[in-house]
Order: C-alpha cells, then structure tokens, then sequence
C-alpha cells in the first residue's frame, strides 16, 4: 500500500473547500482527516495528525490560519486570496524561524497559488512572455457574483508580472489620454488596469489584451468549473514537503516558472 499523506482543509463547507474534500477523498494516496469550517477554528489542526493542510477559506484569515499552521508542525497549501508583498514576506520569515529548528530535509513548506488552474497558469505564463512586445496591455476578470474580493488574485498576479516584464524591458507608461472617468478605467496594478466583471452563470475566467499600431493578442482562459482547479491542488499537496520554504504559484511545480 502507497503511504498516505494525512489532509486537512480548512473553509471545507465552502465551494473550494468542498471540491477540495471531494478530490483528496477520491485520491488513493491521501487520507482526508480534518474538515475545518469557521465555528472550528485552526488551533486543533495539529492534534488531528495531519500533515499538510489546504486553505480555501477568506481573504481575511488565511495568513493567520497559515502562521498558525506553522506553529503546529503542518505545511500548507493555500489557495485563498488576499494575499500581499508583506502578508507573504511574513510567512517566508516565520518559515526560516520554524525551519532553522527542525531536522535538515524535514522542513515546512507553504506553497501558495493565485491559482491552481491549469488554463489560468499558462495564460498568465504566456502573458508575461508576450508583455514586452506591445505598448499596452489590460486584464479583464470575469467571476461569479458571490465572490468576495476584487480585483480577483489571479489579475493581481498577472498584472504585476506584466508590469515586472514591462519595467525590465524598459518600457515606459502605456499610451492612455484619460482625463476624466478615472472610475472606469480598472483598478490600478502596479500601473496595468485590471477590470473586473461579476456576472450570474459565471466561475473564473481571465482575459489579457494585448495592443500595439494595428494589432491585438488577446490571451483568454475559462474556468467552467471548479474541479478544473483539483489537479494542481493535489499536486502541490504531494510536493509540498519537498519544497521547504515558501514557494508563490503553481508554475514552479510544473517547472514553468
Ligand atoms: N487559488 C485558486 O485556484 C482558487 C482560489 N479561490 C479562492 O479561495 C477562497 C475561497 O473561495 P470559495 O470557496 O469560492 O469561497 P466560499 O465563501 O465558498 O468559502 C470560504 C469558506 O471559508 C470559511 N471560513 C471563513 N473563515 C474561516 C476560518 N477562520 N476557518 C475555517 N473556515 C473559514 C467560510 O465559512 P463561513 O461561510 O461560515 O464564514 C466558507 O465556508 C477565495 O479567496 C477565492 O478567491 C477560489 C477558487 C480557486
Ligand atoms: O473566487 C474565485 O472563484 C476564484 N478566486 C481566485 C482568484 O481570486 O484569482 C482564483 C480563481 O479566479 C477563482
């Protein structure tokens, strides 16, 4: 018999947490041994023996569920939003803590993913590959209505790389004559508009449009439904205690990034 890796995921009664359920219950090689909803709190996430444990909770919880999740021994997969330059800096500097006293090989591992789409990788991959060659570029995110935070993730993910490519490649402000109507035109990311769409019969979807004189890449994924998001779920719940530190998007377990 495989050797079973021990899960727990937090915001389980919610639409990821319990697609995520589902996937590590249909898994041979994962046992699922915790479903942790909002009246539970982290705190008895250790004593339940697991060994990674799968944040799909809120924006407004998950660096403390993750911090808290260190201090039990567990590593952690996150998929929640919300998540900045500092939020991240802490978790990378509480995992040098943690790590500096555990055995060598045996340290933690966070791995968190704007997005664990397949689609939704590649699309932001290819964005970033293609951002130095056009003078403007805009992200429209396209999502169901009850979600909670905009601009989604995933656009903030994709925008900052395109701003990154644009900056390194010495490419300056894009064209734009905007003087009124600021309120239309996105949120601002790093200096690329990021527009986002909440619409009924939605999931997740992301569009990148690429300009220049007389032509247009635009770069387009869907997310019709959320067992799209599963494979790479698992995936960095298997890798994840091979990848001591704090690793940022699915690309780098795919050997993309
Ligand atoms: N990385 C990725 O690929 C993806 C990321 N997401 C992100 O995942 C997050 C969840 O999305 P979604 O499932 O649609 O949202 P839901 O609102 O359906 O689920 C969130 C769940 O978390 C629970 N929760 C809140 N606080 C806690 C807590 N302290 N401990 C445990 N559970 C808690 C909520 O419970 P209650 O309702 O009782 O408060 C709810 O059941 C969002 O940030 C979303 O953007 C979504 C899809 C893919
Ligand atoms: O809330 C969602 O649904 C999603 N959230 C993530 C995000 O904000 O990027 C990932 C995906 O877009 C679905």
């Amino acid at each position: 018999m495989t050797e079973q890796i021990r899960v727990a995921v937090l915001g389980a009664a919610g639409r990821m947490g319990a697609t995520t359920c589902a996937a590590v219950e249909a898994a041979p090689d994962l046992t699922l041994v915790a479903r942790v909803d909002s009246s539970d709190g982290v705190a008895g996430v250790g004593a339940t023996g697991a060994q990674v444990a799968v944040d799909f909770t809120v924006p407004s919880v998950t660096e403390a569920n993750v911090h808290a999740l260190l201090d039990a021994g567990v590593h952690a997969v996150v998929g929640a939003t919300g998540w900045t330059d500092a939020s991240r800096a802490r978790v990378a500097e509480h995992l040098a803590r943690v790590n500096a006293d555990r055995p060598q090989g045996r340290g933690l591992g966070v791995v968190i993913a704007p997005n664990f789409g397949l689609s939704a990788v590649l699309a932001m991959q290819f964005a970033a590959r293609a951002a130095r060659y056009f003078e403007s570029a805009e992200v429209i995110e396209l999502h169901h209505p009850t979600k909670v935070d905009a601009p989604s993730g995933t656009a903030r993910h994709t925008a900052a790389a395109i701003a990154a490519v644009r900056a390194d490649a010495g490419l300056g402000p894009m064209p734009d004559a905007t003087e009124t109507g600021w309120e239309a035109r996105g949120a601002d990311v790093d200096g690329v508009r990021v527009h986002a769409v909440r619409l009924r019969g939605l999931v997740a979807h992301e569009e990148v449009l690429l300009g220049n004189p007389g032509e247009q890449l635009v770069i387009r994924q869907d997310s019709f439904d959320r067992v799209s998001f599963m494979p790479g779920v698992l995936l960095a719940v298997r890798e994840v205690a091979s990848r001591p530190g704090l690793t940022v998007g699915l690309e780098h377990l795919l050997d993309l990034g």
